[in-house]
């Protein structure tokens, strides 16, 4: 924003406050993840759900019913799989959905199974149909087709399985087949933390790491977490790296306002390109309605990033609202900006708020969406 002129956002970086992770990052983070249950913080219902099938399998000595994880990036699914193996005092083999190409390769990783182990497949929503299909048997019958031959001489030769138990986790439970979810036993949700359990991560990692973090440090940290540990964790990350290079080494307060401005983190857990739909939306589109390509396309990003990555906390915290017509921006927003709210803002449609949005700016009311896809 120059003069109160709108200004073309230019993003170069990764952005801080993503909860999804690379590589590197997972490297990262397997020093801090929690062993056993009791390390878990929060998610206090999931926990004891899970405690209560583990205990109970351990009791009669064989494995717990299959566990579907469910719930946003960045809030401990992979976490809790490796928990339920530790517990069962067991060894987790790891796959993902986009990593099985054939139902051949989830053949080759089940009928390598060992009794009792537990296999975590992330992202188990982007199975291959095939893969899948495999998959249902292998959960309810504890058996594998292995297919010899091809075309009208191929026979299926059943492989028997020994007990194991499949962890799935899905940030989209919606894009599971029912046959799929009716196999898992167990399916606990993952919720967004709140302040004074991401607080307790921040501290907990913060021991891990051997920092000197102050209480303060923790607590503003934590607030600009956006209720997620993987987010909590690398803001705590960048404070040190703060602490380090530029303050005492102890993580206090002014070390986090500092260490957070630098990253453009705002005390709600706004990044760049999240202020940049703000912006634009209030500066430039008077508030909106506005489709989510137009949107994207003015800060120079592409529509999905905006759709999956900023928007889904815009939304969730109140700060755009998405009506039939496209995206609103609500009074909390112009108010984040520093800007007074202009009479009637989202007033004209906050009566027809509801999940549905155009994709193009200055859709006509009643004209339908054209293409927008929503969660
Ligand atoms: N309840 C928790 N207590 C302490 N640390 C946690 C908790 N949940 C997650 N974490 C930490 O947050 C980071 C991310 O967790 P994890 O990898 O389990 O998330 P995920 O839900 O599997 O994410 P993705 O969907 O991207 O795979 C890890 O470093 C983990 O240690």
């Amino acid at each position: 924003m120059v003069d109160g002129r709108y200004e073309e956002p230019q993003f170069t970086s990764e952005r801080i406050v993503t909860a999804s992770a690379d590589d590197v990052e997972r490297a990262a983070e397997a020093a801090l993840r929690p062993k056993r249950l009791a390390e878990f913080v929060g998610q206090p219902v999931v926990r004891d759900q899970l405690s209560l099938v583990l205990q109970a399998a351990i009791a009669r000595g064989a494995p717990p019913d299959h566990v579907l994880l469910s719930g946003p990036p960045g809030l401990g699914k992979t976490t809790l799989a490796m928990i339920i193996a530790g517990e069962l005092g067991t060894s987790l083999r790891v796959t993902s959905g986009p990593a099985i190409q054939h139902a051949g390769d989830l053949a080759a990783v089940l009928s390598s199974l060992e009794e009792g182990e537990v296999l975590f497949i992330d992202e188990i929503h982007r199975l291959a149909r095939p893969a899948e299909e495999l998959l249902y048997v292998a959960m309810e019958d504890f058996r594998v087709d292995v297919v010899v031959g091809k075309g009208a001489g191929a026979s299926a030769i059943p492989l028997a399985l020994p007990p194991f138990t499949v962890v799935g986790a899905t940030t989209r439970s919606g894009l599971l087949p029912a046959p799929l979810r009716d196999r898992f036993g167990f399916t606990g949700h993952l919720d967004f933390y709140d302040a004074a359990d991401l607080e307790r991560v921040i501290v907990r990692s913060a021991g891990l790491l051997g920092v000197d973090l102050e209480h303060a440090a923790a607590h503003e940290i934590a607030g600009r977490s956006r209720g997620t540990p993987r987010i909590a964790n690398r803001l705590l990350r960048r404070v040190r790296d703060w602490a380090q290079v530029r303050g005492s080494g102890r993580l206090d307060l002014a070390a986090a306002h500092a260490a957070l401005e630098v990253f453009e983190v705002d005390p709600v857990g706004l990044d760049r390109l999240d202020r940049a739909v703000l912006d634009a939306l209030c500066r430039r589109f008077g508030g909106g309605p506005v489709g989510l390509s137009t949107l994207a396309m003015t800060v120079g990003e592409e529509a999905d990033t905006v759709e999956t990555v900023a928007e889904p906390y815009l939304v969730r915290e109140g700060f755009v609202a998405r009506t039939p017509r496209g995206r609103v921006a609500t009074p909390l927003a112009w108010e984040h900006l520093g800007l007074a709210v202009p009479a009637g803002a989202l007033g004209a449609t906050a009566g027809t708020l509801f999940e549905d949005s155009g994709d193009d700016a200055g859709t006509p009311a009643g004209a339908g969406p054209l293409g927008d896809r929503i969660d």
